[in-house]
């Protein structure tokens, strides 16, 4: 048995022994989405009530797990780096806490200390003879949490796919490891209907050959690629690996040939979607996966010629601020990486940065171009920033325009049902 074997065998324990690494009053932190290790959050929650002040940091959780259970929050509770559907009702009710930051930071927040990593839990592919694991499916903040935590403790799954990139982690470095064959959990692509196609095809417009894509995270980014299919020689430098992005490198539309840096590769910090995306990732020498302050870092990105970052928002004020992670006070998501994108297209030589939104929300009685940000609107991407704004009415390009230029173009984009409305308002306002 080689030496790594040994050190294996030595640590492997059930998922009730691994998590007594955990103390009172540490902070757990968990990658992103299905980077979450199933059998260690199971075994948390089974055994919550033995715990005093243990808080869990995360974006995006995939499964609900009991810890999560409100009665119990002062033994476990989660503090969120983004909701998702998960934990939005608690986080909505005051339950949840949120930690404000973009995903690009949130590493060095952590290396800082002003983001506790006293425990780190994540799903693992097997090892490799060398002694690693790849953390393939999120390095994302996890790589930094790594080196700042007392004690690293992973679920190995066969299922979990060994990437290439700044993924890895050495069995010298695990305090204890579990095992489990669950299948990752999977997203599908959203449904695309008229409005999704119709904004869909203003972008695609905008999207020469050539040109290195982010796709965000929502239902329109995902349609976005759909219309991207026939283009030539893309590249991809992204934060979330999606099954859009697969359907685009099947397709032949992705090849990386024209990337400043990283060329030949497609980049990402963290994925979701099909059991045919966790199998495209395994040992794909055209795909690495890297911590979240180098596939976000504005510069980093934004030194590809022609960067493309495709995000959406929920609200739009007269001035492009947008609001796309709270409904007025209350959370939605996070900022997660749009503002990181924004900054890196705006860097780029022919970079753009688009941000998307339906002209309206239930059922076409409110607009999300609003003269002002409802009160409390968690502002994701500042005036200072915006580029484009696209609704399926068209197009807006803001930047280098004026107070007053930006709400005429806004107003040109909004439902026509508004249209009067928002003009008279902006009267008011001296914006018109
Ligand atoms: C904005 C964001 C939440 C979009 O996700 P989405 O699922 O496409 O969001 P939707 O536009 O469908 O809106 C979500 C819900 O809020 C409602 N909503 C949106 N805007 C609204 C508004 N202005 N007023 C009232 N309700 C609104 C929608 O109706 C929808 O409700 P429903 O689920 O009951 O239908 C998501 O893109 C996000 O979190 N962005 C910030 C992070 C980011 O961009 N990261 C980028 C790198 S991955």
């Amino acid at each position: 048995m080689s030496t790594y074997a040994q050190q294996y065998a030595q640590k492997l324990c059930s998922a009730a022994d691994a998590i007594r690494h955990v103390r009172n009053g540490d902070t757990i932190v968990v990658p992103t989405g299905v980077g979450e290790p199933p059998a260690l959050l199971t075994a948390l929650s089974e055994a919550r009530r033995e715990f005093e002040g243990v808080q869990v940091s995360q974006i995006l959780p995939v499964r609900k797990y009991d810890y999560l259970d409100p009665e119990t929050a002062h033994h476990v509770r989660h503090r969120a780096y983004f909701f998702s559907g998960v934990t939005r009702p608690g986080g909505q009710q005051g339950l949840i806490d949120f930690l404000p930051a973009y995903f690009s930071e949130i590493p060095q927040l952590i290396r800082r200390g002003q983001f506790p990593a006293d425990v780190v839990f994540t799903i693992a592919s097997p090892m490799d003879e060398h002694g690693y694991f790849s953390l393939s499916l999120a390095p994302d903040y996890t790589m930094a949490a790594i080196e700042k935590a007392r004690a690293v403790v992973i679920e190995v799954n066969p299922n979990v796919p060994f990437a290439n990139g700044d993924c890895h982690i050495h069995i010298s470095q695990v305090a204890a490891l579990c095992e489990s064959s669950d299948a990752i959990a999977e997203v599908g692509l959203p449904e695309i209907g008229p409005l999704q196609e119709a904004i869909a095809g203003y972008v695609a417009e905008l999207i020469p050959d050539g040109a290195t894509l982010q796709i965000g995270y929502g239902g329109i980014p995902d349609a976005v690629v759909m219309q991207l299919v026939h283009k030539k020689d893309l590249g991809v430098h992204t934060e979330m690996l999606g099954d859009g992005i697969l359907k685009l490198v099947e397709a032949g539309a992705v090849n990386n040939s024209r990337k400043n840096i990283n060329k030949g590769k497609t980049i990402a910090t963290f994925a979701l979607g099909s059991k045919k995306l966790y199998q495209f990732m395994h040992r794909n020498p055209g795909l690495e996966m890297h911590p979240v302050n180098i596939a976000n870092d504005p510069y980093l990105a934004g030194a590809n010629d022609n960067l493309h970052a495709i995000n959406a928002t929920m609200q739009v004020d007269f001035l492009g601020q947008c609001g796309s992670e709270s409904l007025g006070h209350l959370p939605y998501s996070g900022t997660g990486g749009q503002a990181d994108f924004v900054r890196a297209a705006n860097r780029s030589n022919g970079g753009k940065a688009i941000i998307v939104v339906p002209s309206t929300a239930k059922g076409d009685t409110i607009s999300r171009i609003v003269p002002t940000l409802t009160p409390g609107t968690h502002v994701t991407t500042s005036k200072n920033d915006v580029d484009y704004i696209i609704t399926e009415y068209g197009v807006a390009q803001l930047r280098g325009k004026s107070a007053h230029q930006r709400c005429a173009s806004l107003i040109a984009i909004a439902h026509p049902n508004f249209r009067d409305e928002l003009r008279a308002q902006a009267k008011k306002m001296g914006l018109a």
